[in-house]
């Protein structure tokens, strides 16, 4: 994309993700004509986090749009591990339901690695269960994180072809990090992976051509740790108070990203939003990924989104 002056393209990750879910609607009725199957999700909540409501609510909404069925499951935060493990293997049972999402974090007596794990893999619309983090390693088909799948399309549709580029990519997590750099080796780019224990950060970061932040920290990635022109992909979701004092001091809060967005745009050639950049993407693809598993279930080779 042309860089013509000094403030970035901000990549609409909303209009975006509304394009991608008007066509996965299509797909699903088209799916449902041929064959019956009406993709079902299951989203499973425990405990009252007010952020997860709110993810929760929206993803709720969106697949209403899409035409889809979804199930929510609020559990109170003192259900036991055995209950939670006692639905999954409902749900996995469930013919009408394909997708299953268990919002993290889970309480802390319950033990998300064998949560994730008692999830059927081929309903495994997160992407987290390690079959499908160990088919997206060695390239075989499965269900690839929402998120990372959300931000390489948005890549793709602002730069092209990605071969050659040095990506960096702020964040090692299994639902983030880990994930965005193997789809970014698949797109032919070369990968670094830093972390909290990383050497000079800001120089790093500087390197990159495409740079994704996925850290967790309030704008910690400043204007001048930015490579001119590079196209920065901002994956942060934190909840500050909000800016002007006085609703601050009400309690009111905003959301920003890990990238000081104003800095950033007057450096970066295009950049993602928060909100309105990759959120959205996340919930469109989590739509994506329950159309596949409906469609992988129902024997139908599903259509691609990938536009
Ligand atoms: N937009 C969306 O749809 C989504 C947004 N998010 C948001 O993305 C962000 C990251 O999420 P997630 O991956 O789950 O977070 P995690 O907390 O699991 O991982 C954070 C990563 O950032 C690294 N890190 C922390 N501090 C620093 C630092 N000072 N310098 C360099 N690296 C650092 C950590 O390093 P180390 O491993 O060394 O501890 C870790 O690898 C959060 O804001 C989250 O809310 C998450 C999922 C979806
Ligand atoms: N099993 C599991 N899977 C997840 O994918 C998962 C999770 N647990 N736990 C929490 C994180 C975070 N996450 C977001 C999804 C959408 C928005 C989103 O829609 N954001 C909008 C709106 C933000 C707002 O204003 O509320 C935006 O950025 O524009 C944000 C964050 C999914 N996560």
């Amino acid at each position: 994309m042309a860089h013509t002056d000094a403030r970035a393209t901000l990549i609409d990750g909303k209009a975006f993700a509304a394009g991608l879910v008007e066509r996965i609607a299509e797909a699903s009725a088209r799916l449902e004509q041929t064959h019956g199957v009406r993709p079902g999700l299951a989203v499973v909540i425990v405990g009252e986090d007010p952020a997860s409501q709110i993810y929760v609510r929206n993803k709720g909404e969106t697949t209403a749009r899409a035409g889809m069925r979804s199930d929510t499951h609020r559990l109170a935060d003192t259900t036991t591990q055995a209950d939670l493990l006692a639905l999954i293997a409902s749900l996995n049972a469930d013919p009408g339901i394909h997708g299953i999402l268990v919002q993290l974090p889970l309480p802390a007596h319950i033990d998300a690695a064998a949560v994730l794990a008692a999830i059927d893999p081929d309903k495994d619309v997160d992407g987290f269960h390690v079959v499908n983090a160990g088919r997206l390693a060695v390239g075989l088909p499965g269900l690839v994180p929402c998120t990372p799948l959300g931000s390489i399309m948005l890549l793709r549709q602002t730069l092209g072809d990605l071969s050659g580029l040095n990506a960096v990519i702020v964040g090692r997590s299994n639902i983030v990090g880990k994930p965005m750099a193997q789809l970014l080796l698949a797109e032919n780019c070369t990968v670094t992976v830093a972390h909290s224990r990383s050497r000079d950060l800001p120089a790093l970061c500087r390197s990159a051509d495409i740079l994704v932040a996925a850290v967790g920290r309030p704008e910690m990635i400043r204007g001048d740790w930015i490579k001119p022109g590079a196209t920065v992909i901002d994956v942060g979701i934190n909840r500050v108070p909000s800016a002007d004092p006085v609703k601050a001091a009400e309690g009111r809060t905003r959301i920003v990203g890990d990238v000081a967005l104003a800095e950033a745009a007057a450096v970066a050639g295009a950049i993602t939003p928060v909100p309105g950049g990759v959120g959205p993407m996340t919930i469109a693809c989590l739509l994506a990924n329950t159309y596949s598993a409906a469609c992988r279930a129902a024997g139908v080779e599903s259509e691609p989104f990938d536009a």
